[in-house]
């Protein structure tokens, strides 16, 4: 049993994984993230630091996740995943920030004793860690670094390479062997388990209910094709897909004009599937690491490409699921709400509002899943594809527990324990949200069209702007008002005034060096422009070079 930290092995190790010169590294919204070659100090540590938090929970299993999701190829990243499949612990991100930039090994080891003194952490409790990786080309040399990091902390046999997978299949992977024979069981801790899951669940759900249409996917060229691929023998005779944009040897093709994040920025479809789609036909992307889902089509009387984001996924599950619980008879008994952050398109809060209780809560999917938590089904949807449906402990017990006095209350109640097994409440999941729009769809008997005039979304625009200083950016109210710099909310809020149905705000991206600025209004044009004119004045107001300023800012 280790009873000290053992320094020396710690030491030699990390002479291995020196940390460059001038990069300063912090652990936002989606771990660290950067150029992959960057990242082997990072690697290193993090793993140590994934012994350290398993310790710090008497042995409990850490994940550890190597992606750097929708970025281009040539980034990476890492994220720590706690006991129950959820994001990191705030208290420890800054542990991670502060461990990874220590210049030196005899700095890192004094800011690894801090970490263990500052976490009350006892080095003799066992350590258990479960990593992955996604497909990129830097990520078996960064994974290899990680693994020097778990065998200098002590891991239990060095750790569980679970290889290459998805976030959500990693995700699964903690929460189940964490609960594993627990009352909490979330199913066998295999990715072949997540697949049989997911499959039975589907295959009840979809019983005596006509059988979807073969849907186009496109993977973004990256892991979500190994599990679409893997997953398909699972349904074969009850969901059809044609996956697309599956290359995974080809260099540069990683969320390369591909992928969720591809269709949600630019509005259109991936280059890959033109021609492919039929109108009105539905297709989906997942992004570079599959825990991000978009659906569109094309308008069958005009071939107009239509967007089916993360707010219209959220109106259609949370729709259902509502009908469900009163279907059951349990109205009044199971809360439901929905969660969004302020990039949700205005026309979609309104829309639920008047359903349902809507939170609208800071960017990042830590913020939605824990204010999700609160309700008793929580359905929460980030507006770029990114959100789960969280159930409490309290609604599983009713749900098992309900006599259901009719049929139809029966069928409601069975659908919707099977629903809590056909999502992946751990995190986002593109695999998993897919099959359950395709269920909705099919009770629902509704068409990619039918689902889409739920409501219109008002035209919107979002903008990067180059600040020296992002920092300076400071807001309240779930970032939709700027209380630093002084002085700029409310001239923002005078180029709002001037627009019908207009809406913007302004906040520091938390994974990249940019302020973002997000516009909507009743045209097409009115957003453009009124994003371009916030824009514009968030350059200006930072001081920003005249001679840099983009030409399309107004
Ligand atoms: C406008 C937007 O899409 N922001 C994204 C982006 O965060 P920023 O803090 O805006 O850079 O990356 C986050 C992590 O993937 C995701 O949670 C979030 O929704
Ligand atoms: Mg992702």
């Amino acid at each position: 049993m280790q009873t000290d930290l053992p320094e020396e092995v710690l030491r030699e190790y990390s002479e291995k994984h020196k940390k460059p010169e001038s990069v300063n590294f912090a652990y936002g919204t989606a771990g660290f993230r950067t150029l992959g070659e960057r990242l082997d100090s990072v690697m290193f540590r993090m793993g140590v630091l994934a012994g350290l938090r398993s310790k710090a929970l008497g042995g409990k299993t850490i994940g550890v996740m190597v992606t750097a999701s929708h970025n281009p190829e040539a980034d990476n990243g890492v994220k720590l995943v706690d006991p129950m499949g959820e994001m990191l612990e705030q208290s420890w991100e800054s542990y991670a920030t502060y461990l990874a930039n220590a210049e030196t090994t005899d700095e890192f080891i004094t800011n690894v004793q801090a970490v263990i003194y500052r976490g009350g952490i006892s080095i003799s409790q066992p350590a258990n860690v479960v990593y992955a990786r996604d497909t990129r080309p830097s990520g078996a040399a960064l994974v290899a670094a990680l693994e020097d990091g778990l065998k200098a902390i002590g891991v239990e046999g060095g750790g569980w390479n679970a290889g290459v997978t998805t976030t959500p299949v990693l995700h699964y992977l903690v929460r189940t062997t964490n609960t594993k024979g627990t009352p909490e069981d979330y199913g066998e801790p295999s990715e072949e388990g997540y697949y049989s899951k997911l499959a039975a669940a589907l295959k009840a759900l979809l019983s005596g209910k006509p059988s979807p249409p073969p849907l186009i996917v496109d993977c973004a060229n990256g892991v979500g094709a190994l599990s679409v691929a893997a997953f398909s023998k699972h349904v074969e005779g009850v969901f059809q897909f044609q996956p697309t944009n599956t290359d995974l040897q080809t260099p540069g093709l990683l969320n390369f004009k591909a992928g969720a994040d591809f269709v949600k920025t630019s509005q259109s479809i991936p280059p890959a599937l033109q021609g492919k789609l039929s109108a009105g036909q539905r297709a989906a992307s997942f992004d570079g690491d599959a825990d991000r889902l978009m659906y569109f089509y094309l308008d069958d009387q005009t071939s107009q490409f239509r967007m089916l984001d993360g707010d219209k996924i959220a109106a259609l599950v949370a729709g259902h699921l509502v009908e469900l619980v009163n279907a059951a008879g349990l109205a009044g008994r199971i809360e439901l709400g929905v969660v969004q952050t302020a990039y949700a398109n205005g026309s979609s809060t309104k829309f639920l509002e008047k359903r349902l209780p809507v939170k609208c809560v800071p960017t990042g999917v830590k913020h939605l899943h824990h204010a999700a938590e609160a309700f008793g089904i929580g359905v929460y949807f980030e507006a770029n594809g990114h959100g789960t449906v969280v159930f409490s402990k309290e609604t599983l017990a009713l749900l098992n527990s309900h006599q259901p006095s009719t049929p139809e209350q029966t069928k409601a109640t069975e659908d919707l324990i099977q629903l809590t097994k056909l999502i992946n409440s751990a995190v986002g999941d593109a695999l998993s949200d897919l099959l359950l729009v395709e269920v909705v769809l099919a009770s629902k008997g509704y068409t990619a069209t039918q689902w889409n005039s739920s409501y219109s979304d008002l035209p919107n625009r979002l903008v990067k702007v180059l600040v020296p200083d992002r920092s300076l950016y400071k807001t309240t109210d779930a970032e939709r008002k700027l209380t630093e710099p002084v002085g700029l909310q409310e001239k923002i809020d005078a180029l709002v005034a001037q627009y019908e149905a207009g809406r913007s705000f302004v906040r520091a991206s938390g994974t990249e060096d940019a302020v973002r600025v997000y516009a909507e209004a009743g045209t097409r044009e009115a957003a453009d422009e009124l994003a371009f004119k916030v824009a514009g004045l968030v350059y200006d107001e930072a001081g920003g070079d005249p001679a840099k300023r983009p030409k399309e800012f107004i």
